[in-house]
């Protein structure tokens, strides 16, 4: 992990748009650095703001997620197309925070995963690991006029990583404790947790996918209650009971026994496993606000029994801090607090700890593309299972006016 003990006072923006395709992410930030930690820094937000996406775009980047639908021609003009959108989406939180763009050192833009294949295939003896973002940041330095960094997953697979989860890079220099043990567990689409043992080395930090976080329920909730496409507030699952034949059958995918480390996405959890869901639910007459509580509670399920398996041979957490869209799915969290009451962690959502999750990965952005200015490693080996640290993302140059960034 590269030392941050030296980093100047700066001021970055960080872009996200997630695996539940709800919208973009924009975060201006001021980094600064902690004196009393040793790779500490400060990450201070200025301004955040969430663009949802027009309907008529999410669907069109949906048809990307099915590779035999994803053309050439449809993923040039969403690449660029999105670049567009991140850079209108740069441009207002910049206003919003009320710096000029001048200020800004660089972009950091996630860009959207489009897809994610990590396991290894071997071709002609390379061993290949793949995944794809879009959002073309060269579109998104000339219209801001401030250098983007991109691609941020590939540089971790060219020595063998997972590409992901890349968050905890960030988890670590901002949020390590020196008396305790968290878990920050994100619920997004895919739900991803970060460990920090108390007054943990950067090698000490480990993190994993741990399945899917509201894909699934996102995904039925959209076939079987249109036009909604999310549980809000959990309350449908609420008014549901749990089917222990599916949640059997949930619980035999391959993933959640896998060694770490691992990661996953939409290939595993997205729309092919809600229509095999649907198909069992018609078999069955399942009902429909049953088989949404199921999907809540194989979510809660993944979380707890991952924490069993890898976690808790080795640490003691007090605390499950949940951050992402998921923490505001009460019944989800309710499931949680109930799972994870035999083992004495207490779970909590990062607002009541006093931390803004919405902001976070668009923040973790920012702060690895300052890594990438620097030219400072920022993939965490051990999560992702590199070979060796590398410096993630790939630069885009705006136009150069003279003195700009010398
Ligand atoms: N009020 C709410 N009630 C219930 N669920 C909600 C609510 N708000 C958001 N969500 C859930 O959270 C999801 C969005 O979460 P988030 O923005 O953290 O995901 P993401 O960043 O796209 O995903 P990932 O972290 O996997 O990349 C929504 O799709 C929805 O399922
Ligand atoms: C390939 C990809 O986009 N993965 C996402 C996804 O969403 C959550 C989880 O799966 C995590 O692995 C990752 O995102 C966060 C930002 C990460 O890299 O830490």
């Amino acid at each position: 992990m590269g030392s941050s003990s030296k980093v100047d006072v700066t001021y970055l923006v960080g872009l996200m748009s997630g695996t539940s395709v709800d919208g973009i992410d924009a975060a201006a930030i001021k980094l600064s650095p902690s004196p009393e930690k040793e790779f500490g820094i400060e990450a201070e937000v200025l301004a955040f703001e969430n663009t949802p996406f027009p309907a008529h775009v999410r669907s069109k980047i949906f048809e990307l997620f099915d590779p035999s639908n994803a053309t050439v021609d449809k993923v040039g003009t969403m690449n660029m197309w999105l670049g567009e959108l991140y850079a209108q989406a740069a441009m207002s939180v910049i206003g919003k925070c009320g710096l000029a763009p001048q200020q800004i050192l660089a972009i950091g833009s996630h860009g959207q995963t489009i897809y994610h294949a990590p396991e290894e295939k071997v071709m002609d003896g390379y061993n290949l690991h793949c995944t794809v973002q879009i959002g073309e940041s060269a579109v998104i330095a000339n219209r801001t006029g401030i250098p983007c960094i991109s691609d941020f997953r590939v540089a971790d697979m060219a020595v063998g990583g997972q590409g992901a989860p890349l968050v905890p890079f960030t988890e670590y220099l901002l949020f390590s404790h020196p008396e305790k043990t968290s878990l920050l567990q994100n619920i997004g689409g895919i739900g991803n947790v970060t460990v920090l043992p108390a007054n943990a080395s950067p090698e000490e930090v480990y993190a994993y996918d741990t399945g899917p976080g509201n894909m699934i329920i996102d995904g039925l909730v959209s076939r079987l209650f249109a036009p909604m496409t999310m549980d809000t507030g959990g309350e449908i699952a609420a008014g549901g009971q749990i089917i222990d034949e599916l949640l059997k059958w949930m619980q035999q995918d391959e993933y959640y026994t896998m060694p770490l480390p691992k990661s996953t996405g939409r290939e595993r959890f997205g729309e092919q496993y809600a229509a095999q869901v649907i198909q069992l639910m018609e078999a069955n007459n399942w009902k429909a606000e049953d088989v949404i509580a199921t999907a809540t509670r194989l979510t809660a399920w993944s979380i707890a029994d991952s924490y069993e398996r890898y976690i808790a041979p080795k640490h003691q957490a007090q605390q499950l801090l949940i951050g992402g869209g998921g923490s505001y799915n009460q019944k989800l969290l309710r499931d949680l607090r109930q799972l994870f009451a035999p083992y004495g962690v207490q779970v909590l959502t990062q607002e009541d700890v006093g931390s803004n999750s919405d902001a976070k990965e668009a923040v973790a952005f920012a702060v690895l593309a300052y890594h990438t200015m620097k030219r400072l490693p920022n993939n965490v080996t051990q999560v992702t299972g590199a070979s060796r640290p590398v410096v993630m993302g790939k630069i885009a140059w705006p136009y150069q006016q003279p003195g700009r960034f010398e």
